[in-house]
């Protein structure tokens, strides 16, 4: 296949591939970039691969970067943002199943191509749009499957990540694995365990908000990856019936809310589970709210309050993840019509109490700002400094 017209992604790159070249040495495009232009999805990095050694590529431009020299990887600053060009390698020993022992630099296309992944991540895309498909990638993207290059069984042994790559290409490019790969990850689903849980989380969530996502988490069920990442061991009836149900999700709060809403997660639960899988904290509390108004939404228990404590993105996280939408529908106006969004709209300050001599500093200061927030956001008491600070009075006589 010849594509007529490069795409504009590859444009400033196409200096470091005519440079290559004309000192007598191959360079392609590989990776993602090539299989997402083909499928005309939209493209992140552009990865360059070469028959050059990384001293020869080193020697030919005039800014560069060992960003992975021992792999064969140099950054190419010569040319717009930076484009990292890798030597084709072949790669041998996988004793941990993650990683090669040793890498041997090659000179030819073909090698390089042969120990990859899946056929549609197994094309070069030469400066004159010629595309080498070795493998069939080309007619595996017609008929929409996702096939090992080769041996799946070798291919996973050497990275077992690839098993979750499998899985998440399925859901986002909404293919079909082959039938041979599929058979491969169910026999070799626990070396997972392996990798590190970092890797699996990234494939986990980019899985999760495929278009497929609902395929992709079957999958994992079907060839029992589910065992083998941390706690969805324990919850296959609750993933069946998230499979089972519609879902869309579009960011990684709602991945892990959807999963520890089904699972009845209290707050403590969640945090230890997304520990598990070393979530960032912002997320963890991001969750830890979009739960807590899943649970109330359920229970048709939704307070200001609460609308108010979860916050705004929050909200719009639980009516995404909330199958049932006669629940959410008057959520976002609620949230809207709420006195205050967060505690700078308050029309008082600690600051101004004392001054008006309402009170003196003290740890009683924080009890009283709580108080008028709580009121303000639950509509008894209007949102002026007069109001406020008369409620303030009151509140400290009652006391
Ligand atoms: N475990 C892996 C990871 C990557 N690759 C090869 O390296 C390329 C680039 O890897 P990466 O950027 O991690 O993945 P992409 O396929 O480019 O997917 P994405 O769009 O997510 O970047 C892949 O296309 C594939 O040829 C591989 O063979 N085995
Ligand atoms: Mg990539």
């Amino acid at each position: 296949m010849r594509m007529v017209e490069i795409p504009k992604e590859f444009h400033e790159a196409l200096p470091i591939l005519q440079k290559i070249e004309s000192a007598g040495y191959e360079a392609y495009f590989v990776g993602g970039s090539v299989r997402d232009t083909i499928l005309k999805r939209p493209i992140h990095d552009v990865d360059i691969a070469t028959s050059a050694y990384p001293s020869e590529v080193k020697a030919l431009f005039k800014r560069t970067v060992d960003t992975g020299i021992e792999h064969g990887t140099v950054m190419i600053l010569d040319h717009g943002t930076g484009y990292e060009v890798t030597t084709f390698r072949t790669e041998s020993g996988y004793q941990d199943y993650r990683r090669p022992d040793k890498v041997t630099f090659v000179r030819s296309l073909k090698e390089d191509l042969k120990r990859r992944d899946f056929t549609i991540n197994a094309l070069a895309l030469a400066e004159n749009g010629q595309v080498t498909d070795l493998f069939g990638g080309l007619e595996d993207m017609k008929k929409r499957i996702i096939r090992a290059v080769g041996d799946p069984n070798e291919r996973f042994n050497e990275d077992a990540l690839r098993m979750m790559r499998a899985v998440r290409f399925a859901s986002q490019l909404d293919f079909k694995i082959e039938d041979e790969t599929l058979a491969g990850i169910s026999k070799h689903s626990e070396l997972l365990e392996k990798i590190a849980v970092e890797r699996s989380h990234t494939e986990f969530v980019k899985m999760m908000l495929g278009v497929d996502a609902e395929n992709g988490l079957n999958i994992m069920l079907e060839t029992n990856l589910y065992q083998h990442v941390p706690v969805l061991g324990q919850y296959l009836p609750q993933l069946q019936q998230i499979v089972a149900s519609k879902f869309e999700l579009t960011n990684e709060v709602q991945v892990w809310s959807l999963l520890a809403f089904r699972f009845g997660f209290s707050s403590k639960q969640i945090s230890t589970f997304l520990k598990k899988w070393k979530t960032a904290n912002k997320i963890i509390n991001d969750v830890i709210l979009t739960v807590e108004l899943l649970f109330a939404i359920q229970r048709n228990d939704v307070t200001n309050l609460t609308l108010y404590h979860v916050g705004c993105s929050n909200v719009d996280n639980a009516i995404a993840v909330m199958a049932d939408h006669s629940k959410t529908a008057n959520l976002p106006e609620r949230y809207n019509q709420l006195p205050i969004k967060n505690k700078k709209q308050l029309q008082i300050t600690g600051g101004v109490l004392i001054k008006k001599g309402v009170l003196k500093p003290s740890p009683q200061l924080g009890k009283v700002l709580d108080y008028l927030e709580q009121n303000v956001v639950a509509g008894k008491i209007a949102n002026h400094q007069d109001e406020l600070v008369k409620a303030a009075v009151n509140f400290l006589n009652e006391d």
